[in-house]
């Protein structure tokens, strides 16, 4: 069902600030193709490509055209529908940062230009530029009165750089926008296998009942990946792990394992209840910070370069590449159960799972069946990839005796009849182009984060020296993030014991 909270009288004008960049390329221009060939952007949209890169309209068309050949799959590629695609496409080059002002008069020409006799309305920027754009950006608009009433911006992350920075940025956009036209992007919760925790949740009586301190022993959550930091080391060095990844899409994925019903599923109503999630993390203490948080730098391993040794990073750089913590979460619903969090570069597999352990049955009386002891129900919800959901709970193992054994029920989504697992870009611009909130960080959400970690930020900041262990790219991380969960006697569950080579995804 295509929801429909706009209706714009004008076709949509897109501009992007950061066109010729990365995330143009590999991410935002393919969900575009994608809106565009399923035919979910209606009219005769443009966009307005901008960055400093010299592009006329046709160059900018012809470089796009080649880079979707390498970035949309080769199953959804459709040459006819890519070239219709491309003749979408403009170009702007302009300088966007400080005294660029008169740049933005003669963007604002061009945008009319194109409009021809009708009035510019329906203009959706995205800011997809380094992130020291993201302040002038905004007033540059303003001073240029693009900044319409009917118009929207897309931020990406990071939405600042602590909680001070994230203060003033949310200044700046309330002041050239109001709330409702401000969409602070955070992929994941494109995800669709993301949303599905709430569908879990919330339309099935089964789980809810059993979804707190009373059922409920500790909660995992982990977003590994098998790649270094490619070609970013000049950005990921001032950013790392903590901000690159922690502040926004892990406790994303915390607030929506952990989140009340809302009444309603509708913007307000929703980002209430992730908003509260934060509000009630735990503060952390200075035992938290020494004992409960475990940051890591990946070193050389084989073939794989150590951290140190990629480009753009500095020979003693103390800049984490893994993260490991645990988190509380001060309510009646979870007080008592830890969520254990991590997120590292250079692990043995790419994956993101949330790893629910429920507490284990008073008293065992049973055998376990070779050694392998189902003390406890486990529920994963794989976000990625092999996206889907595993039950694992004990059965009898037919025949004589009475042992019990660890199986599975599972759903995954490749058995839907390759029904796709949509992309979050596309699913996030549409809601955009459809004025739906719901998916998109609200000021005080971003702010509650930032509220959280800014004291781990400021502790290694003051304690340079504080731990950073070192651990050989293509490992699980420190063994110290082991250790941190032993008091509650749990254990990170680290999936694909079995693989052979680092490029494989494992089961579920
Ligand atoms: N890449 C990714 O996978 C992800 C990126 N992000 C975020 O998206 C944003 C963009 O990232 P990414 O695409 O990787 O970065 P890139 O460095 O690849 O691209 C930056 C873009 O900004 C333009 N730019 C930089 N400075 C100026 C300036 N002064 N005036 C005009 N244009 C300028 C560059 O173009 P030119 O040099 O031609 O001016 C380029 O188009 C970042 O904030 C990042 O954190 C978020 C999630 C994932
Ligand atoms: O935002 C980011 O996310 C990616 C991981 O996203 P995924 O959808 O591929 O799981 C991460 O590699 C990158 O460092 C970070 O900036």
């Amino acid at each position: 069902m295509r929801r429909q909270n706009r209706k714009d009288s004008h076709p949509l004008i897109m501009i992007i600030f950061g066109a010729s960049g990365d995330l143009t390329k590999r991410k935002l221009m393919p969900a575009l193709y994608a809106l565009h060939k399923e035919g979910r952007i209606e009219g005769d949209y443009k966009i307005v490509g901008v960055s400093r890169t010299e592009y006329s309209d046709e160059s900018y068309q012809k470089y796009i055209r080649e880079e979707l050949n390498h970035f949309v799959k080769e199953q959804e590629q459709d040459t006819k529908i890519m070239d219709d695609f491309a003749t979408h496409l403009y170009y702007f080059p302009m300088e966007m940062g400080e005294n660029a002002a008169p740049f933005y008069e003669k963007l604002k020409v061009k945008l009319e230009e194109m409009v021809g006799d009708a009035p510019l309305d329906n203009l959706l920027f995205y800011l997809a530029t380094p992130p020291s754009l993201y302040s002038t950006i905004p007033i540059n608009l303003q001073k240029s009165g693009l900044n319409l009433p009917n118009s929207r911006i897309i931020v990406e992350k990071p939405f600042g750089y602590d909680l001070e920075s994230a203060q003033k940025l949310n200044e700046i956009y309330n002041s050239v926008f109001d709330e409702h036209q401000v969409y602070r992007i955070d992929h994941f919760l494109g995800k669709e296998t993301a949303q599905n925790i709430l569908a879990l949740r919330f339309a099935n009586g089964i789980f809810e009942p059993l979804w707190n301190r009373n059922y409920i022993d500790y909660v995992e959550i982990t977003a590994v990946e098998n790649l270094g930091i490619e070609n970013r080391g000049g950005f990921y060095d001032g950013t790392g792990a903590l901000r690159d990844m922690v502040q926004n899409h892990l406790i994303q994925l915390v607030a929506l394992t952990a989140m009340e019903p809302p009444a309603t599923f509708n913007a307000d109503s929703f980002r209430n209840e992730v908003v509260k999630v934060y509000d009630s993390l735990v503060p952390l203490t200075k035992e938290d910070l020494d004992e409960h948080i475990v940051r890591g730098q990946y070193l050389e391993n084989g073939e794989k370069k150590g951290y140190r040794q990629e480009k753009g990073v500095p020979e003693k750089s103390r800049t984490e590449t893994y993260i490991a913590m645990k988190i509380g979460i001060g309510n009646w619903r979870w007080s008592g159960v830890p969520f254990y969090i991590r997120t590292g570069k250079q692990m043995p597999t790419k994956v993101t799972e949330i790893v629910v352990h429920f507490k284990p049955t008073p008293h065992q009386m049973f055998q376990c069946a070779g050694g392998n002891c189902p003390t406890a129900n486990k529920l994963i919800l794989r976000i990625q990839p092999n996206e889907g959901t595993v039950l694992k709970f004990g059965m009898k193992v037919p025949g004589p005796g009475f042992d019990i054994k660890q199986v599975e029920m599972d759903f995954t989504y490749d058995r839907l009849g390759g029904a796709p697992v949509g992309d979050a870009y596309s699913r996030l611009i549409e809601d955009c182009i459809l004025g739906d909130q719901t998916l998109f960080t609200r000021s005080d959400a971003v702010e509650a984060s930032w509220n959280f970690f800014d004291p781990v930020l400021k502790y290694w900041e003051e304690n340079p020296k504080a731990s950073l262990f070192g651990y050989p790219a293509g490992t699980w991380g420190p063994l110290e993030s082991e250790e941190m969960m032993k008091e509650h006697g749990a254990s990170w569950t680290n999936p694909c014991k079995n693989l052979t080579n680092t490029d494989q995804y494992c089961e579920l």
